[in-house]
């Protein structure tokens, strides 16, 4: 929920938007701003005096008022301009780390009253936002890029680790030889990626119309990292179906850098006991992941399957006939999963 707000706030102030281009004409002129988004009967408790606007927004009228001294109220979905030359008056008890006045005024009344509170420092030349507890300072366009780009370069490497990690798990349990190290290996590779991708997509926001190029490399780079990841848990968990495999890999996304280092701390999460020779445990897949990579096989057919044979490899040594007698499986689709299934084998073994 917090992260969503902070979201929110960027993507309303990103490169692109009415709003930032008032913003960026404000910084030009070396006026200074302080602009309060919302109106909501706890932001207008602290607001005293100036005077009532209520027209259409422009950037070039949100930085004619930046001129004045005092606030400027927008709507809380920014397209009107309230009011204007407005004092401020958040609670003085609320602490604030601030020296100038004008930045003090807006972590506070950020903090008050929970809305976004924009200040444009005159001095500094630089846009701050705080909401509730959160205080952010916005960088220049090409300092953004570059670490996104620095990101996308990490990501790159991640994801070739990762890709080399699941094909070795494949390997594995195409010939029934996987442990849960293995397991738990391929899983911490799959969140580091999923941990990168967070990190850009904050970028993006924040890059608004200048993030395009960024936002397709990511798309490409991260397509099926976390479909792989959650059939990863749908063959190996423990727990009971009020655990679900999306629940698992949301509960390893909380988890500290550390944490996620900690091999046993990921077959735990899966409902495995703790001890300290359980890494060395052989198991088996039920199949989810690999039986997903057959083309055209529905999701409730897969089902089945793993529901009548319990696991892959007991799957991979069912006869045609035996297949054929699962619901929603025809001679046909009995063939095409056999051939699926040793095509896939095949190149697994070709590429390592
Ligand atoms: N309570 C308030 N309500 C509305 N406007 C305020 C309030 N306090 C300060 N300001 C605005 O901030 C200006 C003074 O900013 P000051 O330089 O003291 O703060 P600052 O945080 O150091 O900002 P800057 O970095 O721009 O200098 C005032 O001229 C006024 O426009």
């Amino acid at each position: 929920m917090k992260d969503e707000r902070i979201v929110l706030a960027l993507k309303s102030v990103a490169p692109g938007t009415p709003l930032r281009e008032g913003l960026e004409q404000i910084l030009r002129a070396k006026t200074g701003g302080l602009i309060v988004i919302g109106d909501t009967a706890k932001i207008m408790e602290v607001v005293e005096g100036g005077f009532a606007i209520n027209t259409d927004y422009s950037p070039a009228y949100l930085y004619e008022l930046a001129k004045m001294d005092g606030a400027i109220i927008l709507s809380e979905d920014g397209k009107k301009i309230l009011y204007a030359n407005a004092q401020l008056i958040p609670d003085p008890a609320i602490p604030s780390a601030e020296t100038g006045i004008r930045h003090r005024t807006a972590e506070r009344v950020a903090k008050q009253t929970n809305a976004l509170v924009i200040a444009i420092s005159q001095r500094r030349s630089v846009i701050t936002l705080y909401q509730g507890n959160f205080k952010y300072s916005l960088s220049e366009v090409s300092v953004i890029l570059n670490k996104a780009n620095q990101a996308i370069a990490t990501l790159e490497k991640y994801r070739a680790v990762l890709d080399k990690t699941l094909m070795r798990l494949t390997n594995l349990e195409f010939d029934d030889m996987v442990t849960l190290l293995d397991v738990a290996k391929a899983l911490q590779r799959v969140e580091m990626v999923l941990r990168i991708e967070r990190e850009i997509e904050r970028y993006i926001w924040e890059l608004g119309s200048e993030g395009r190029l960024i936002s397709m490399q990511l798309e490409e780079l991260i397509a099926n990292v976390e479909d792989e990841g959650l059939l990863i848990i749908q063959d190996y968990s423990l727990l009971g179906p009020e655990k679900t495999p999306e629940g698992i890999l949301g509960l390893i996304r909380t988890w500290s850098s550390e944490d996620l280092l900690d091999y046993s701390l990921i077959v735990r999460a899966l409902g495995y006991p703790g001890s300290a020779s359980i890494l060395d445990q052989p198991v088996s897949p039920r199949g989810y992941r690999i039986l997903d990579k057959i083309p055209r096989l529905p999701v409730t057919v897969i089902d089945n399957l793993v529901q009548t044979f319990g696991n892959l490899k007991s799957i991979m040594g069912a006869s045609i006939e035996e297949l054929d007698d699962v619901e929603g499986i025809g001679e046909i689709r009995a063939r095409s999963i056999k051939d699926g299934l040793k095509r896939l084998r095949e190149q697994t073994n070709f590429t390592l």
